[in-house]
């Protein structure tokens, strides 16, 4: 697949780095000389984060080349406009994408504010595709307009979210509502009530919080208590004919508004450059999403159901299965700079866990009330493993029985070298008595074609070694 990304500023980089690390070849047009810098730099950032919001690697990296808009376009699935917000800019530029990309490709904008019918004003085909800073990460896409079929599975396909708006209004549905926010936010600080650091605190101390997770109305139908929704609409409904805001009323934009915001931000956050601020909100985004795929909620629920569409690691017994290959997340850091040790057990239960898939003892068997439990476990660190590192884990069955299930798992670094071990443990229990049980046939025969497969292999250095024991 083929995107092209016509401007690769902030947006068009992002667009770009989705893209390219979901496996697509990526063409940018873009007149700045500084493009092909700046969008290398949004993919560093892209590189270190978006394969750490997965359990599984990601596709092997398209081809990004820089090229002319129309070279850019040729043999195009989707392309991507992200040219500065001027109207007269857009249409210049879409007349010419219009006239270049084959008629199959899908055609879209991230404007934030135009409608498509203004975009199209001038016949030219276009949809809008808008997207939330950093694109890379947040999984929303509003689409906007005449949506051809497939384009909303296509994005899917790189883990966006599409969201399709049903009318077309001025700056779609979130930037309307970011818009209220801002406005609001202005008149704070320009009426001395609270500096840009204040409102920043007040929204990621407490409801920006409950917004990730459960949006607007989802969080007030719960404040409303057992009453629901209609309790809380009942309760504090009247506010909203108290002036509490002045949502209609626009603060005159002058110098001086813009050197007081700018002056508090700089106080508030001018120490760290924004590669930096970039950086860690990056980290907090993958903390965040890879906590809310763990409940399947919100966001997490599209990076789970994304990551699933990707392929697994091979499963043929001859030779040792690959049970997990994946980049290793900046949260498994810690104070020594490297991965803390009990991700590594969090890395052999999940080899474990694929390795039980790839013998039938899969989710489904479990909710037959058929599992396997963990008794015993054993950890070598041999070598230091960073965020950022793909690592790769092999299973060695040592002993695999109808009760029994004996694995050696060897965690590689990028070089192939074997980083870590885990030794593992298990038994087959029925989920009904919490008591060992034979597993059901096919499983029991899977496992002991892998045993077989492995007997003649060379028992793995260090299986069997006890804490403390001299190598
Ligand atoms: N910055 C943001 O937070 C968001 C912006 N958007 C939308 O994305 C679009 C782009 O915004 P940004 O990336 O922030 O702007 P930007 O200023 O960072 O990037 C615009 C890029 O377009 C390039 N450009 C200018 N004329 C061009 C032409 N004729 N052909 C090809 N490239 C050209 C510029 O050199 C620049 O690199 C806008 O429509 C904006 O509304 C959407 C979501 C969020
Ligand atoms: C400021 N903005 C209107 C360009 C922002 C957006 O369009 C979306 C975002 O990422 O917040």
């Amino acid at each position: 697949m083929k995107a092209a990304i016509i401007g690769g500023g902030v947006i068009g980089g992002g667009w770009a780095a989705r893209f390219l690390l979901n496996g697509w070849d990526v063409a940018v047009a873009d007149p700045d000389p500084e493009a092909e810098r700046k969008i290398n730099e949004v993919l560093a950032g892209a590189r270190r984060s978006l394969p750490a919001v997965y359990d599984r690697a990601l596709p092997a990296e398209g081809t990004l080349s820089f090229c002319a808009l129309e070279d850019a376009c040729a043999g195009a699935d989707w392309v991507q406009e992200s040219v500065p917000e001027r109207l007269d800019i857009k249409h210049t530029v879409l007349d010419r994408v219009n006239a270049a990309a084959p008629d199959s490709a899908v055609i879209a904008s991230s404007t934030s504010g135009f409608k498509p019918s203004e975009l199209t004003a001038q016949g030219a085909r276009c949809i809008v595709a808008h997207p939330f800073n950093p694109v890379y990460l947040l999984p929303l896409i509003e689409l906007v307009g005449d949506v051809p079929a497939g384009a909303a599975d296509m994005l899917r396909s790189v883990g966006f979210s599409p969201l399709h708006v049903r009318k077309e209004i001025d700056a779609h549905i979130a930037d309307r509502f970011l818009e209220a926010v801002w406005r609001e936010a202005l008149w704070l600080v320009k009426d001395g009530i609270a500096t840009t650091e204040e409102i920043d605190e007040a929204i990621r101390m407490g409801f920006g919080l409950r917004w990730a997770q459960m949006g607007l109305f989802e969080t007030y139908r719960v404040a409303g208590g057992e009453a629901g929704m209609k309790h809380f609409m009942a309760q504090f409904g009247p506010a909203l004919q108290w002036p509490w805001t002045k949502l209609m009323d626009v603060p005159e934009f002058t110098d001086e508004l813009v050197d007081l915001i700018a002056g508090q931000s700089d106080a508030q956050s001018g120490h760290l450059s924004i590669r930096e601020l970039e950086r860690l909100r990056d980290d907090n985004l993958v903390g965040i999403l890879r906590s809310l795929k763990r409940t399947n909620a919100a966001a997490g629920g599209v990076i789970a159901a994304h990551e699933a569409s990707l392929p697994q690691p091979s499963a043929s017994p001859e030779a040792l299965p690959i049970t997990q290959d994946r980049v290793i997340p900046q949260t498994w850091t810690d104070y020594n700079g490297h991965m803390n040790e009990a991700h590594y057990l969090e890395l052999g239960a999940a080899a474990t866990d694929r390795f039980m898939e790839m013998i039938g003892a899969d989710a489904a068997y479990i909710a037959e009330g058929l599992s396997y439990f963990t008794t015993e476990n054993h950890l070598q660190y041999l070598d230091e493993m960073h965020a950022g590192d793909r690592v790769r884990v092999s299973t060695q069955v040592l002993e695999g029985g109808p009760k029994k299930m004996h694995l050696f798992h060897r965690m590689m670094n990028p070089a192939g070298e074997v980083a870590a071990t885990m030794e593992t443990f298990l038994l087959h229990v029925d989920l009904g008595t919490r008591r060992s049980a034979p597993a059901r046939a096919d499983v029991a025969e899977a496992l002991a074609a892998f045993g077989q497969a492995h007997a003649g292999m060379p028992r793995p250095e260090g299986a069997g070694r006890y804490v403390g024991q001299r190598g």
